[in-house]
């Protein structure tokens, strides 16, 4: 079974928002984009606007699809609709006790992320 997911670049004076994913939970201890698996029936658009909400306090008002990306790691199976926020309400914080930074595209390589992130990176070192 695929799992979709929605996740968030989101974006700020030349800078993304990265968070580090839990021990415990799937590809635990690498660096994310925010965001989260979409409910039954739910749009990737809402699960987004949802999910930055409960992990980093915003209300993302202004974003759009950058990149379909589907990875098999194995043991999951994931379709990843990764947005570009370029606007939003709030400060971004993490609100589940998970560290974040503020990181330029050029910074992104010092962070490790999973395996199906690896065109992202590359993506926002090429684009912006
Ligand atoms: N959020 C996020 N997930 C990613 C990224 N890259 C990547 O491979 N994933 C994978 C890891 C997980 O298998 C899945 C997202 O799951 P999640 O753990 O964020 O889901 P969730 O927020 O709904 O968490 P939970 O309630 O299940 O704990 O997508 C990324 O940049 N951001
Ligand atoms: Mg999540």
């Amino acid at each position: 079974m695929v799992i979709k997911v929605a996740a968030g670049i989101i974006c700020q004076d030349d800078a993304f928002f990265i968070a580090l994913r839990k021990k415990e939970q799937h590809q635990g201890g690498l660096w994310e984009f925010p965001g989260g698996k979409c409910d039954d029936g739910e749009s990737p658009d809402t699960t987004l606007v949802r999910e930055l909400k409960e992990e980093c306090g915003i209300t993302a008002t202004e974003y759009y699809p950058f990149k379909l990306i589907s990875h098999d790691y194995g043991d999951k199976q994931v379709e990843l609709h990764f947005y570009k926020v370029i606007a939003f309400e709030g400060i971004a914080e993490g609100q589940e006790g998970q560290e974040t930074r503020w990181v330029t595209a050029s910074d992104l390589h010092l962070y490790a992320f999973p395996e199906a992130n690896q065109a992202i990176v590359s993506a926002l070192l090429n684009v912006d």
